[in-house]
């Protein structure tokens, strides 16, 4: 594939180097800093170019959505922070190209969202149990909470006969029994931690994904790239997943 890197950051970097072991060629690298070989995303850059990839920042999201529609090439999009306007994006792409959109592309975290859904099933038959999740993440960090602790709340409520709502950052008051509160640090270097805590005043049970590098993300997001290849219509990383792997993204 002929990809146009658009966000050529720490994500984009290690893409590109996931795309030049897997047989792919990076033709532009669209990024505002200096880096790329551009600094915004023009139809041009991405005449002749088969799937672009985005690892950028929440607000040109929809602008960049825009242009892949205009110019029809398809692009997978792990920038988080900007769901929001997720509907509208959907409503933009149709079937007019492929667009896949994932939190998180690494495998591990799927695995880690299908264990907290299974175990929040659980906890149907054991009341006592209050759920929590928290995220730490590097200092450079823009966002918060993660798109991946967001996507987990939301398949948290879902599964949960308690936790109707989310809550997020300091509570100056204490949660309500149906809200489920979500917490984020930012320090250091850490590629993203997530843990969803089950606790009870005998015990505590806690699931937690924890990337070791980038490279998972990485890797994940080109093969969802070669497996939209082809495709029309949005999807999230949990179809491209389930397609793969079955039904571990949809326990
Ligand atoms: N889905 C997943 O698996 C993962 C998602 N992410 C998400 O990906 C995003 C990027 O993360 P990361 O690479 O660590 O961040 P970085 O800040 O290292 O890189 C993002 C780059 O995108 C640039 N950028 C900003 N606006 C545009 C634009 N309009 N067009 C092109 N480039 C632009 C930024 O430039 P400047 O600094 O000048 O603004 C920056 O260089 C974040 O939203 C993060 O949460 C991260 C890891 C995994
Ligand atoms: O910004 C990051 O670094 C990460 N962002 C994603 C998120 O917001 O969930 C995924 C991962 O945790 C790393």
């Amino acid at each position: 594939m002929k990809v146009v890197l658009v966000g050529y950051g720490r994500m984009g970097r290690e893409v590109e180097q996931v795309l030049r072991e897997r047989g792919h060629e990076v033709t532009y690298r669209v990024d505002p800093s200096g880096s790329g070989d551009a600094p915004t995303l023009t139809p041009s850059l991405l005449s002749g170019a088969d799937m672009a990839i985005e690892f950028s920042h929440a607000s040109s999201v929809v602008a960049n959505c825009g242009i892949y529609v205009e110019t029809g090439v398809p692009a997978v999009v792990g920038t988080t922070g900007w769901t929001d306007r997720i509907e509208e994006v959907r409503r933009m792409v149709g079937e007019k190209i492929g667009y896949l959109w994932g939190a998180n592309f690494s495998i591990g975290a799927h695995l880690f969202f299908a264990l907290a859904v299974h175990a929040t099933r659980l906890t149907h038959a054991f009341p006592e149990y209050d759920a929590l999740a928290y995220e730490i993440h590097h200092r450079r960090k823009k966002d918060s909470p993660s798109g991946t602790a967001l996507t987990l709340a939301q398949k948290i409520i879902e599964a949960s006969k308690t936790k109707k709502r989310v809550v997020i950052d300091r509570l100056s008051r204490a949660p309500e029994p149906d809200e489920l509160h979500v917490a984020s640090v930012r320090g250091g270097e850490v590629p993203g931690t997530h843990t969803f805590m089950l606790d009870s005043e005998a015990d505590t049970v806690e699931i937690t994904h924890r990337a070791r590098s980038r490279r998972g993300f990485a890797v994940g997001a080109v093969r969802a790239a070669e497996w939209l290849l082809g495709r029309k219509g949005f999807f999230t990383v949990e179809t491209f997943i389930d397609d793969i792997f079955g039904e571990v993204a949809n326990v």
